[in-house]
């Protein structure tokens, strides 16, 4: 070591001359999920990050999210080995590229991993009227991803319109608490179903006007009937599966159905069959489309801005179902899939 160097090292200087070296933790798909994801099918590895060349920065991940889709796309496009797909928000804790800051928040995309490098093209800095009172892992939540999807969700495919009827499933989940939420402020009469009392006690303090519990009823039918005995006008399907095919024939004619998930079915080995479809459609006269929330990719903008006033003002409440320490990662999912989380499930490191 230099004199120099000697010197910085005893007054505490070292690390501004000493490239620090970073190991990241991340999770691995170690075995494709068959049935309901288990822990063992993950596993934890260690990466050793290189220095940063310039135009890159080195990040850390605050809050992870854990959603649905991760499930599904497991199975599609990903191989044994490689980390686990995911969005966080992340503190730049080095930076090699003028546009980004040290100390700013950003949404990232690099999956279930404490650090990662970025060249910056693919992270969204939080917007720059966020409030510092406001949980900045809301920006996975309610004014993220699972928000702009029920934003648009209902504007657009589901076209919702002042003094309809709308009925959402998975209503106390990330998507389906603003869903309701959204078409309240929009007008509308909400009818939400979860799988717990206290889910749904939930769905009624935060405004829906009729909620019950989808395991406990004894006929999901007649408890459609009886919160809407008029039937509905919108249907935002996050389940698919028996409840869409039971919910589908109280639609009113005209009405529209998004179809947003299929929760019910991603852990099948073998794929449902179910009643069809096309009669209560061509009866109804109904619409039925599937969307994928990155569809308005050019208009998140304004998505993000129209959630974040809301729950500025209070006319959006959010709820987050925190786990803590990144270790917990695939507890975190496995619980949201079998429905523990009440709100948005996300992972602080
Ligand atoms: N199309 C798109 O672009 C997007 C689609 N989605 C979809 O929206 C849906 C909701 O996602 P998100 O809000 O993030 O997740 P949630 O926060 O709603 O968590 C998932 C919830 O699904 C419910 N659930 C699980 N298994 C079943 C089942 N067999 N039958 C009925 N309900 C079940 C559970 O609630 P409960 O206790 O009520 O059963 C659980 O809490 C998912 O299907 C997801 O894939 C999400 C984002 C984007
Ligand atoms: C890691 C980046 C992925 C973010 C895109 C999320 C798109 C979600 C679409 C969901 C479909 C069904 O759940």
């Amino acid at each position: 070591m230099g004199k120099f160097a000697e010197a910085c090292r005893h007054i505490g200087f070292e690390a501004m001359f000493t490239p620090r070296m970073v190991i990241a933790k991340a999770w691995v798909l170690k075995k494709h999920f068959d049935g309901f994801p288990k822990t063992s099918d993950f596993d934890l590895k260690k990466i050793e990050l290189p220095n940063l060349k310039d135009g890159e920065l080195l990040l850390e991940s605050v809050f992870l999210s854990v959603d649905p889709y991760m499930r599904p796309y497991s199975q599609r496009d990903m191989k044994e080995g490689d980390i686990m797909i995911g969005t966080q928000v992340a503190r730049i804790v080095e930076s090699k590229n003028p546009a980004f800051a040290v100390g700013a928040f950003v949404v990232g995309n690099s999956g279930w991993r404490t650090h990662f490098i970025s060249d910056g093209k693919d992270l969204q800095l939080l917007p720059s009227n966020w409030p510092e009172s406001l949980p900045r892992s809301l920006a996975l939540g309610t004014v993220g991803m699972p928000g702009l999807t029920a934003y648009f969700g209902l504007l657009e495919v589901c076209k919702m319109k002042p003094g309809e009827i709308v009925l959402v499933n998975a209503a106390a989940g990330a998507v389906g608490s603003v869903v309701g939420q959204l078409a309240k402020i929009g007008g509308c009469k909400v009818v939400g179903c979860a799988g717990s009392d206290d889910k749904v006690a939930y769905l009624k303090k935060i405004g829906f006007d009729e909620a019950f519990n989808y395991k406990t009823v004894k006929s999901l039918d007649e408890a459609l009937r009886k919160a809407s005995p008029d039937g509905y006008d919108c249907f935002f399907d996050n389940v698919g599966g028996e409840f869409a095919s039971v919910a589908i024939n109280q639609m009113k004619k005209y009405g529209r159905i998004a179809v947003c998930g299929a929760i019910s079915q991603y852990n099948d080995s073998v794929p449902q069959k179910g009643p069809y479809v096309q009669i209560p459609m061509i009866f109804k006269e109904l619409q039925m489309e599937g969307f994928l929330v990155t569809r308005w990719k050019n208009r998140q903008e304004e998505g993000v801005q129209a959630l974040l006033k809301w729950v500025v003002e209070g006319k959006v409440k959010c709820h987050e179902q925190v786990t803590e320490g990144f270790e917990n990662m695939p507890m975190a999912f496995i619980g949201m899939l079998k429905g523990e989380n009440l709100g948005k499930a996300v992972v602080k490191v």
